[in-house]
């Protein structure tokens, strides 16, 4: 079933407006990881925030679970997580507790095994701003996923992660497609995440370049497109 529909969806943005996006068509199937490459400013994070009504318009249509999302986008944060590529930009609580609790009731029991996963457990009673770069994007993923989506959006999740939570973030996505949820993740680093991938969307200069399995846009992930080539034929295979 497709979750999400972009269908010639165009952003303009800036003043002057200038064209972001064009003609975008997309799907993101239920219980799928897509991953969404692009060189910087080609306009992946617009893409996300679009999705998520936060760009301030688009023409085109999104249509989720087949209904057009129009101008509200409540329905998508609904069901959505998101992880931004800077987390600083949604980490709000006095404490980690009081912040992985931000539009759950306060009485909401956090799953131990979410906060155990990305090294948080010690750490709840800690102000956000006292945690490192790498923590503070933990607790910005530990909070994307507490309230169990059906979507999860995250923007450049591995930067800054030690080698652990990038595995620990991995099986844990792979845990969510399996309950039937969907990811859809940018990143730079395709290197880890690429044997769990579904579908790959290449964007270049906001126009979709390539939507697909990934061994069929295998060949754009090259410097001529101004991405780094993925490592070895053992992953490409
Ligand atoms: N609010 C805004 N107003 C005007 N232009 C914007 C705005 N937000 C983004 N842009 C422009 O849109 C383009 C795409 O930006 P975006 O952040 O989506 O790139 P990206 O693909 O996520 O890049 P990166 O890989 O560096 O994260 C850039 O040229 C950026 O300057």
């Amino acid at each position: 079933m497709a979750l999400l529909v972009l269908e010639g969806v165009s952003v303009s943005l800036g003043e002057p407006p200038r064209e972001i996006l064009r003609d975008i068509d997309l799907t993101i199937p239920s219980g799928t990881i897509t991953l969404l490459l692009g060189t910087n400013g080609c306009g992946k994070s617009v893409l996300f925030r679009t999705m998520l009504g936060l760009t301030g318009g688009y023409r085109g249509e999104i249509r989720l679970k087949g209904t057009p999302l129009g101008r509200d986008a409540s329905p998508l944060h609904r069901l959505a997580g998101v992880v931004f590529q800077n987390p600083d930009q949604q980490l709000f609580g006095a404490t980690l507790r009081e912040d992985l609790l931000i539009g759950l009731p306060r009485d909401t029991p956090l799953d131990q095994e979410i906060l155990s996963s990305l090294g948080l457990s010690d750490l709840l009673e800690r102000a956000p701003a006292e945690l490192s770069g790498g923590q503070r994007r933990r607790l910005a993923i530990a909070g994307a996923l507490m309230g169990q989506p059906e979507l999860l959006f995250l923007d450049e999740p591995f930067i800054e992660l030690d080698y652990p939570s990038i595995q620990n973030l991995l099986e844990r996505l792979d845990t969510l497609r399996q309950g039937g949820s969907s990811v859809i993740l940018a990143s730079h680093e395709c290197q880890d995440i690429w044997p769990l991938v579904d579908q790959l969307i290449v964007i270049a200069e906001g126009r979709l370049l390539y939507q697909g399995p990934p061994s069929g846009g295998a060949h754009l992930i090259t410097p001529d497109q101004g991405l780094r080539p993925l490592p070895s034929e053992g992953v490409l295979s």
